[in-house]
């Protein structure tokens, strides 16, 4: 379809979805309408098929949970065109409406700032009148947990908390990829995997020149994370979704603009609201991690290493095609993780896990300045804050290892005065009391680790 129709197209509907129970396959309908005509999608996405039957309450939960996952992937497809209608499939409770409607603005802030599309931040989800059957309630809060991987250091924190406070996770992942099954194998644990496979015809209209951009992938993985907990009678996802998450890149037009919108606190209370309301489920869905900075989550990492052959962060090895093979060692991720784990390991011991040494080499000065905040604003990338960046390069400044690195001389030199006051009194060491849904028993998994 060309470029010229997907712009004047209009709304974006939601035709329909089901699921094959004994293969796990579930199809979900998207199309896109307007005065030439419509384009349809499916996305196809399979859960892991459990060795028993699931109970019909399960059955029941999944299906609800599903109609939001239904809802929520949509998000790859219309923006494809942000059209101005959005026309949901079925009524909606409150708690469910709003947290849709935060995935199609706040999710995609950063796509609609980049592609300086103004009013995808006040779309308002058209909802068919009618009342929802209220969901039976569903507590499988006391069941083994689900642990998402992601392949980089944070998850990995999680699993071996949760390992060492004996809660038995079940590592579980989206599309696994060569690093996710080779942290899955250093773990030793049983993982459970599902697949996602985009319509293809959204890689020919990317090809083509349809509008495109940066999508609220975590709210998508968790709903799966969620969907495969019900259906294996498992209990809590648990996410590895740090504190710094929540903090935006920048504000335009009075609106927040974060690229980890969707790994944030405000998502994830959404996100909960929602699966309460609309599922049933009481206790589906947190991420342990959430009071954690992420230069503390870095110094827990640095306290195990029966993955350091294997534990890859950088996003470049997580692209559908040309994926890196691990650390590209030139983006802002390698740079922040590189610089946040330095001061808690040897230099030889971080050179063997991202395979060099990124404060040897001076061309990495540029972009280390955007992440101190010299330069810019803080890169469109999952990195830990400012102050975060500026308190691991004072820590490193100290160490005689360290200290007289190229990258780091040139870094101490140019942060301003003002930025060491601010790291001096930096509580990024001090688990955060302010919002946060762990449950209770699973503090003493985090206990067990930052005590
Ligand atoms: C790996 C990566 O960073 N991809 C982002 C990149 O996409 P690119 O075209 O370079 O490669 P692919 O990921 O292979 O995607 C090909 C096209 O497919 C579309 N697409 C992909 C996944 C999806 O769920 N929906 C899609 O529509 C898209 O059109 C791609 O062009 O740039 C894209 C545009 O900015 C990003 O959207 C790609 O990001 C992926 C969705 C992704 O998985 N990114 C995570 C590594 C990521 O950024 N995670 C954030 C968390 C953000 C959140 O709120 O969840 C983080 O860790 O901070
Ligand atoms: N393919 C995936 N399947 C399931 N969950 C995922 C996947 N990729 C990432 N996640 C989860 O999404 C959350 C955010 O991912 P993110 O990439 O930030 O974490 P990570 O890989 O654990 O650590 P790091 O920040 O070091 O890369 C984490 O809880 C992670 O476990």
């Amino acid at each position: 379809m060309p470029n010229t129709q997907l712009a004047r197209m209009d709304a974006f509907t939601f035709p329909s979805y089901s699921i094959d129970l004994s293969t796990g396959e579930a199809l979900f309908d998207y199309a896109l309408t307007g005065p030439d005509g419509e384009q349809r999608f499916t996305e196809v996405i399979t859960l892991p098929v459990p060795e028993e039957s699931p109970s019909d309450a399960a059955v029941a939960a999944l299906g609800r949970v599903l109609e939001l996952l239904h809802v929520v992937a949509g998000v790859s497809y219309y923006k494809a065109a942000a059209p101005g209608q959005l026309v949901l499939p079925a009524p909606l409770g409150p708690a469910a409406a709003e947290f849709v409607t935060a995935v199609y603005t706040k999710g995609l802030a950063e796509y609609a700032y980049r592609n300086q599309l103004p009013y995808v931040l006040e779309l308002t989800p058209r909802i068919p009148d009618g009342r929802v059957q209220p969901a039976a309630e569903y507590d499988n809060s006391d069941r083994r947990p689900l642990s998402a991987v992601g392949g980089g250091k944070d998850s990995i924190v999680s699993l071996e908390a949760l390992r060492r406070a004996g809660l038995d996770p079940v590592p579980f992942s989206v599309n696994p990829n060569h690093v996710i099954n080779a942290v899955n194998a250093a773990s030793g644990l049983t993982p459970l995997a599902a697949r996602r496979r985009l319509d293809p015809v959204l890689f020919e209209l990317n090809a083509a020149g349809a509008r495109n951009g940066h999508i609220p992938v975590t709210a998508i993985n968790s709903l799966i994370a969620v969907a495969t907990a019900v259906l294996h009678g498992l209990g809590p996802v648990v996410m590895s979704n740090e504190r710094s998450a929540s903090d935006p890149n920048l504000i335009w037009n009075g609106h927040e603009i974060n690229h980890q919108w969707s790994k944030g606190v405000e998502a994830e209370g959404l996100l909960r609201a929602a699966l309460a309301e609309h599922a049933g489920l009481a206790e589906p869905y947190f991420s342990l991690l959430r009071p954690l900075s992420e230069l503390h989550i870095a110094r827990l990492f640095a306290t195990i290493d029966r993955y350091d052959d294997v534990v890859t962060s950088c996003n470049a090895a997580f692209k559908l095609r040309d994926a890196s093979e691990r650390w590209c060692r030139d983006c802002p991720k390698c740079r922040f993780v590189f610089l946040a784990l330095a001061p808690f390991m040897s230099r030889e011991r971080i050179t063997h896990i991202f395979g060099g040494d990124l404060l040897a080499d001076a061309t990495q000065i540029p972009g280390y300045r955007e992440l101190l905040g010299v330069d810019g604003h803080k890169p469109f990338e999952c990195v830990g804050e400012v102050e975060e960046s500026v308190v691991a390069l004072s820590l490193l400044a100290q160490q005689p290892e360290w200290r007289d690195a190229p990258v780091v001389t040139a870094l101490v030199a140019a942060v301003p005065d003002t930025a060491w006051t601010t790291a001096a009194a930096s509580d990024a060491f001090t688990p955060s009391g302010a919002l946060s849904y762990v449950p209770p028993t699973y503090t003493k998994a985090l206990h067990s680790l930052t005590t």
